[in-house]
Order: structure tokens, then C-alpha cells, then sequence
């Protein structure tokens, strides 16, 4: 449905974005993941048609959109956008906003349209208020509404849940969520919030300056991570360094641990282990042994900052009745059925090197 393919964006002399692949399926939601600056907004406004490519190529429906020298107009693309500022016109009513796409189209058939929009965002009834009189979450929902009403092919998302407070944004991702996958409408979402991400997304993508680290499912980019940074990225964890000893085993400050699969990779490289906070749990009976720096409550769990007796550092998060003291001295085991490992020298995860 939307593809890019090796796609490139300068302002100028500055390439932004480089080498950028995406493959998005029709009815499919995707998301793109990564810290300001990184290029999200250029991408979607390149597939908007605002942006011109400077290599590459964006198709839709298999029909070229945007190459180097070329660009179907942007009204022409069948697209509808939803930015993070609402952007909704303060001098018309909500069901003059959300109309305001289909203003050519017959009274009666405008008006049944925006009837069944105002239904689907749940804001029946307050098709005469004017924007100022909306809350954040309800004034974004008439944006959705308004971007959905011409019936785009895509629907492109920038940071359209970034106003609102914590949890308004995460009930409200997936409401949007939710109305998006009723009307099997295809959509790329971009943000920097992860939990945002995770609520959203069928497909995901993390970048990182200007390019696309990996794309796949929420589920595959948590549990196989191609890169160290897009490991980071999607989940927090404690970065170790341990060493290949080329017998399918690893070693470091945390021990000597076997490995289900041996590597293709020389003895002594190093390698770099991601734990992330589940992964390690307090055990008086294990030799491994750590001192607690930091306590951090989260309502929920706490969070642990650890330090082995080699000095590297770990998280553990443990229930709420297992209460460690700041200073005090413990036990570790490791969860290490399916360890993050990564190249220490590029980052690269050494699932690749099996
Ligand atoms: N019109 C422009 N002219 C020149 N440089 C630009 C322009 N728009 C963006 N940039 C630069 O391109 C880079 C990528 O910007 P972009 O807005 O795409 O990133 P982003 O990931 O969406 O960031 P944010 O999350 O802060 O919106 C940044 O370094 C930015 O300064």
C-alpha cells in the first residue's frame, strides 16, 4: 500500500533522512519511533508530498508518488494528516471543522458524514461548540475526525497525542486505536513516546539520524532487537560487557554463562549484554553477588539499581514486598534464556553471527 524504497531527504546540503526502506500493508498501523531531530517529520511530509525526495522512490497503491525531480501533488495523494498542535480552524464550528475537507460535496450528504464522524469520535452533540470550548483530548478527536472525513487512502499522524497530559494521550491512543482498525483505515503514526508507540503500532520502526534501524512488529523489535540502540530504544535494560569465549559461552562481571547457540565469532571479541529489569531478580542462594545503589518507587514495582562486585551496574525490578535497602548486599539470578547480546565494536545483535 505505502512503500518506500531507499528514500532520501536534503534540506539543501543536509541529508536528513538516508537509505529509508518502509513497507506499510493496507488496514495496517505503523509507527515511527525516535528522538527529536531524527527525521520522523520529514519522512511523513515527504509522503505527504510537502517534502521532495532527493533519492528514491515513494509508491502508493504501486503508483510512484514522489522520486528525485518528481511529486504527485500533495492533494492529489489521497492522504489526511493530524498534527500534534490540533490546528483546527477557531473561527468554525466542530462539524464545520470536520466538513471542511468535503465542502464540495452536497449539504445533506456533508451533513450525514459528519453525523457518523462525530458518532465515531464519540462527540455527538457538540457539533455547534467552537474549538476553544473543546478539551485537548476532545478537540484532537475532531481533528481525527476532520483528517478522516474525505475517506484518505493513508491517514499520516505527527505526534498527534504530544499536548496532552500522560494519561489522557495513552487512553486516547488507543481509542484512536481502535477507530482506525473499525474503518480498516491504513495509517503512519510518528513519535518519541514509546508507550505511545506500543499502543498503536502493528508495524514499527525505530530511527535514528536520519535512518530506519529496524521495522517489524512491536513484539519482534522488544524480544530481537537488531541493533544495541534500537534495543535501548524500545525497552530500558542495563548495558554489561561481557566476553565470547568461542566455546558457546560468555563472560564478565556477571560469571561465565552458556549460550543455547554457538556464535560465528572469534574467541575473546567483545560483546555487549542488555538486562532489562525483569530479566534480574534478588536470590540469596545465587554466587552472584551485588550491592544496592539506588531504590526508585513506580507505584506499581520498585526499580533497583544494582552494582555487581566488578563494578558493572544492573536494574532489577521486584514487587512491592520485596523492599532491598539502599547499601545492602544480595544475591542475583539472571534470566538468560534468550540473552540480548550485541557486537561491542558496532552494536550490531550477534543473532547475526549465529
Ligand atoms: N525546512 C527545513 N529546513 C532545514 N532543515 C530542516 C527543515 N525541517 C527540518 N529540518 C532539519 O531536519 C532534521 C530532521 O527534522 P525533523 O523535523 O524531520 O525531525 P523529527 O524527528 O520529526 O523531530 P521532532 O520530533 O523534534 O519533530 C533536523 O535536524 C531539522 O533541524
Amino acid at each position: 500500500m505505502l512503500q518506500l524504497d531507499q528514500v532520501a531527504i536534503s534540506y539543501g546540503s543536509n541529508k536528513v533522512v538516508q537509505g529509508f526502506d518502509l513497507l506499510l500493508q493496507s488496514g495496517e498501523i505503523g509507527c515511527l519511533l525516535g528522538a527529536s531531530g531524527c527525521g520522523k517529520t520529514s519522512v511523513l511530509r515527504a509522503i505527504a508530498g510537502f517534502e521532495p525526495v532527493s533519492e528514491g522512490t515513494i509508491h502508493l497503491h504501486q503508483q510512484t508518488v514522489s522520486r528525485a525531480g518528481f511529486g504527485v501533488a500533495p492533494e492529489k495523494r489521497k492522504i489526511g494528516m493530524v498534527f500534534q498542535d490540533f490546528a483546527l480552524f477557531p473561527h468554525l464550528t466542530v462539524a464545520e471543522n470536520i466538513a471542511f475537507g468535503i465542502r464540495r460535496l452536497p449539504k445533506t450528504q456533508q451533513r450525514q458524514r459528519v453525523d457518523t464522524l462525530l458518532a465515531l469520535v464519540e462527540l455527538q452533540g457538540l457539533g455547534e461548540r467552537y474549538s476553544h470550548a473543546l478539551s485537548g483530548g476532545q478537540q484532537q478527536r475532531v481533528a481525527l475526525a476532520r483528517a478522516l472525513a474525505p475517506q484518505p487512502d493513508l491517514l499520516l499522524l505527527d505526534e498527534p497525542f504530544s499536548s496532552l497530559d500522560t494519561e489522557l494521550r495513552g487512553s486516547l491512543a488507543t481509542q484512536v486505536r481502535q477507530i482506525l482498525k473499525q474503518q480498516g483505515i491504513t495509517a503512519l503514526l510518528v513519535t518519541h513516546d514509546k508507550s505511545e508507540a506500543f499502543s498503536m503500532a502493528d508495524q514499527l520502526g525505530v530511527m535514528d539520524k536520519g535512518r530506519l534501524l529496524q521495522w517489524g512488529s512491536p513484539a519482534t523489535l522488544f524480544s530481537q532487537p537488531a541493533c544495541l540502540d534500537v534495543a535501548d530504544f524500545i525497552g530500558k535494560g542495563a548495558v554489561v560487557k561481557v566476553q565470547y569465549l568461542g566455546d558457546g559461552q560468555i563472560s564478565g562481571d556477571i560469571g561465565h554463562w552458556p549460550l543455547s547457540d554457538r556464535l560465528n565469532l572469534d574467541a575473546g571479541v567483545p560483546l555487549s549484554l542488555l538486562l532489562r529489569p525483569h530479566q534480574v531478580k534478588p536470590d540469596n542462594s545465587s554466587a552472584l553477588k551485588a550491592k544496592v545503589l539506588r531504590q526508585i518507587f513506580r507505584g506499581a514495582d520498585y526499580l533497583y539499581e544494582l552494582q555487581l562486585s566488578g563494578g558493572e551496574q544492573l536494574l532489577s525490578s521486584t514487587s512491592l514486598d520485596c523492599e532491598l535497602r539502599v547499601g545492602e548486599s544480595l544475591g542475583l539470578s539472571l534470566d538468560m534464556t534468550n540473552p540480548l547480546l550485541f557486537v561491542a565494536a558496532d552494536g550490531h545483535s550477534v543473532s547475526r553471527e549465529l
